[in-house]
């Protein structure tokens, strides 16, 4: 197995590069869809959520009640780090979970962590992969691509990106970059070449 972390920050085109990738032939592992798993009803996940938040995170039905959690979180970064505590080590056991289960199904994968979140966590990361490649899109685009295409506010999408790692925090650590700053055609050319430099490995 070859096993690539797939970071950049939110609207970066992370998932755009990762279906290009599973297109090719990579099995993608996707952080965002396993955190949203982890907090299922039922999970020990989101009654630490509903013990520390309360009530007012969940919907009707028992779920969690995701744009009330996001609007404490985003914007209070002590209650981030909570929810953090929380969730992530239930995405890093479940993520663990799914990339062992990828490499018995076919030793030879490649896999593509498609996680967001790769330097926020304190301490190493739990996981340590072959490759980390950094999707690069400035933060004026990403803010322009969460209120035109997400439909945020100013606000919430300057909240999203504030609560992340810095562009320079996430190249530090990057073994490829792709620039995704322009058209999506040209993001997804990087992508290829990626893939057609891993196939020559
Ligand atoms: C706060 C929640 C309920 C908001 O849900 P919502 O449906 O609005 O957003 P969604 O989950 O689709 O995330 C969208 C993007 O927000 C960013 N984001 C999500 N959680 C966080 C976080 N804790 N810190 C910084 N950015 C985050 C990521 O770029 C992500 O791709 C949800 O994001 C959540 O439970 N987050 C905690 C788990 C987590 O850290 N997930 C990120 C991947 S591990
Ligand atoms: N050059 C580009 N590269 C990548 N995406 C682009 C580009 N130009 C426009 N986009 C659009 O920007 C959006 C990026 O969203 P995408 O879901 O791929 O990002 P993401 O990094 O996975 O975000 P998130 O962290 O929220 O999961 C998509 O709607 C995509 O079509």
């Amino acid at each position: 197995m070859y096993l690539i972390g797939l970071t950049g920050g939110i609207a970066s085109g992370k998932s755009s590069v990762a279906a290009r990738l599973a297109e090719r032939g990579a099995v993608v592992v996707d952080a965002d869809k396993v955190a949203r798993e982890v907090v299922e009803p039922g999970t020990p996940a989101l009654a630490a959520i509903a013990d520390h938040f309360g009530g007012g995170v969940l919907a009707a039905d028992g779920s969690l009640d995701r744009a009330a959690l996001g609007a404490i979180v985003f914007s209070d970064p002590e209650q981030r780090l909570v929810l953090n505590g929380i969730t992530h080590p239930a995405v890093w056991e479940r993520t663990r979970t799914l990339i062992a289960a990828a490499e018995a199904r076919d030793p030879d994968a490649v896999v593509v962590y498609d996680v967001p979140l790769l330097l926020e966590g304190k301490g190493r990361r739990p996981i340590e992969f072959d490759l980390v490649v950094v999707v690069d899109a400035s933060a004026a685009t990403r803010l322009r691509r969460l209120v035109e295409l997400r439909g945020l506010t100013e606000q919430e999408a300057k909240h999203r990106i504030e609560s992340q790692a810095t562009d320079e925090e996430r190249l530090a650590i990057a073994d490829v970059v792709i620039d995704s700053d322009g058209g999506l055609e040209r993001t997804l050319a990087q992508a290829d070449a990626l893939w057609d430099s891993l196939r020559e490995r």
